[in-house]
Parts: structure tokens; sequence; C-alpha cells
């Protein structure tokens, strides 16, 4: 007879497996406690509760307009750029929330990466592009920038494919290499936590692979939390997956467990592709 594993979730923390405590539960990078965000008077993030783990792949999905973005983008405070927000709640970033007033972006922002939907290199040659933000942090020095440059495209699996073009116009790259670039980019500023936001979803087939393949490898080193829409990747690639539905996390477990018996009918219906 197949054994169902019954975890007891709580919190967005899962404390149980079949009736005995959950293996050792590794560090918690963002703890997401009762978070409601408002564009205006719409209530996009409804009471959310969510525990980000230390080196793990944390899924985000759910049907278009349901809040996926906005929980990624409060994360990193990059909500606040629109004008009507409103957010009460905390969201504790290694102990501390991130939502409180005296902490600032600006330091928010050199733990915290970003890589969006679309490829969005600067429109500098490959190494400028990578040397940006180590730059901007003060590092002048040719040779330091040179092997920052140089751990930061093998970190992201594109130094083989770059490394004699160095200079040359990080638009003249493919779609699927920009984005790899976006992601060394990334890498450079030495980020705790990498949040990406349907990454792949303007890449063909190959490209895809090579960053789900990046992704596997780069939580390692960093904490990720992707937004997916496409239920394969999530399954494929992440360790923990939220499913979100108007605003609200529906339900919240290891990936295993909710692609192979979803707790919520809710959750059930979605991944098999009935709404959404
Ligand atoms: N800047 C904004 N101003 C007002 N409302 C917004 C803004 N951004 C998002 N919303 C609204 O908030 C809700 C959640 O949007 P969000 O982009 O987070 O959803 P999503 O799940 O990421 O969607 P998708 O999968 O289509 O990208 C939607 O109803 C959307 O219309």
């Amino acid at each position: 007879m197949v054994q169902l594993a019954v975890q007891e979730v709580k919190k967005g923390k899962i404390l149980e497996v079949n009736g005995t405590p959950a293996a050792a539960p590794k560090k918690t990078v963002y703890d997401t406690i009762g978070l409601d965000l408002w564009y205006g008077e719409h209530h996009a993030l409804k009471n959310i509760d969510l525990a980000i783990a230390e080196n793990e792949v944390t899924a985000i999905i759910g049907p278009s307009g349901c809040g996926k973005s906005t929980y990624l983008k409060t994360l990193n405070r990059m909500v606040e750029l629109v004008p009507v927000v409103r957010t009460s709640g905390v969201i504790n970033y290694r102990g501390r929330n991130i939502l409180d007033r005296n902490y600032t972006v600006e330091e928010l922002r050199t733990k915290v990466g970003m890589v969006f939907q679309k490829p969005n290199p600067f429109p500098k040659s490959i190494y400028d592009n990578i040397a940006y933000g180590p730059r901007i942090h003060g590092i002048k020095n040719k040779k330091i920038l040179d092997e920052i440059v140089e751990k930061s495209l093998r970190g992201a699996a594109i130094w083989d494919e770059v490394k004699d073009r160095l200079h040359e116009n990080a638009y003249g790259l493919s779609g699927g290499q920009q984005q790899r670039i976006c992601i060394a980019r990334c890498l450079a500023i030495e980020p705790d936590v990498i949040l990406m936001d349907e990454p792949t979803s303007a890449l063909d087939p190959i490209s895809t692979l090579k960053v789900e393949e990046l992704v596997q490898e780069l939580k390692d080193n960093y904490s990720i939390v992707i937004v997916t829409h496409n239920m394969q990747q999530a399954a494929r690639i992440s360790d923990k997956t939220a499913f979100f539905l108007n605003g609200e996390v529906i339900e919240f477990d290891n990936t295993d467990h909710i692609f192979s018996t979803p707790s919520d009918k809710r959750t059930e219906d979605y991944i098999s592709g009935r709404f959404g």
C-alpha cells in the first residue's frame, strides 16, 4: 500500500511528517507574518504567512493576477515604487522586519538580487554589465573587477560562451544568454537571496533548460524564490511550492507533496489545469 506523507503545516512552516517532527528545518531567510497589501482600494495580498528557507528553491505558483509578482516585489520592497501601495504585517529578513521604517532599501538591495521576466541587460559591454554593481559599491581595482566578472559569469554558467567577447555589447547575445548575463550581474553583488519573476517565460526550451539547471546549482549558495506559470518547472526545480489564489496562500508545502497529494481541492484543480 502506498503510504501518503501526512504533513502538518502551520503558519507557512512544515512541522510534522507522518506525525513525527519534520527533519531539522533549514534556517529561515524570510519570515512573512500576516502580510496584507493594498493597491489603493484593491486588497492584493491577504494575511500572507510564508517562511522561505535558506539554500532552497521556493516556487510561487497561481493563476494570473493572484498576487505572485506583488509578493515577490515586497521581498525587496520594489513594490513601494507604486505610489498607492499600502502594507501591513511583518516581513522578517534574517530576523529584521524590512517593512520597518528604519530598514533602508539600499541595505536590502545589497542582499537581495532580482531577475525579471524579460532579460534586461544594460546597453553596455558584457564586462560592464557585470562590473556595474561592484563599481557602484566602490570597487575600482581592475584585477579585482576582472575576478568578479569571471566568477559571476562562471557562476551563471555562461563564461565559456562569452569569455572571448567580454567587451562586446550584451545586446548582441541571444535572449537565453542575456538572461544568464542578468543572473551573473545579480551574482556579482554577492547576494544572499535571488528573486526570479518568471525568468524563463521569454526563453526558448533549450535556454529554459539551461536556466533551470543553473537555478538548481545556485541553490547551494543562495536562497531562491521563483514565480512561475510553468507547473512542470515548479515541480522540476523547487523544493517548496506556495499556491496563491486571489491574494491568499492556499497551500504551502514540499513541492513533491503539492504535486502528488495536494491538501486543498483548489490546489488540485489548479495543478491539474482545471482553472487558471
Ligand atoms: N501597480 C499596480 N497598481 C494597481 N494594481 C496592481 C498593480 N500591480 C498589480 N496590481 C493588481 O494586483 C493584483 C495582483 O497582481 P500581480 O501582478 O501580483 O499578479 P500575478 O499573480 O503576478 O499575475 P501574473 O501571473 O499575470 O503576472 C492584480 O489584480 C493586479 O491587477
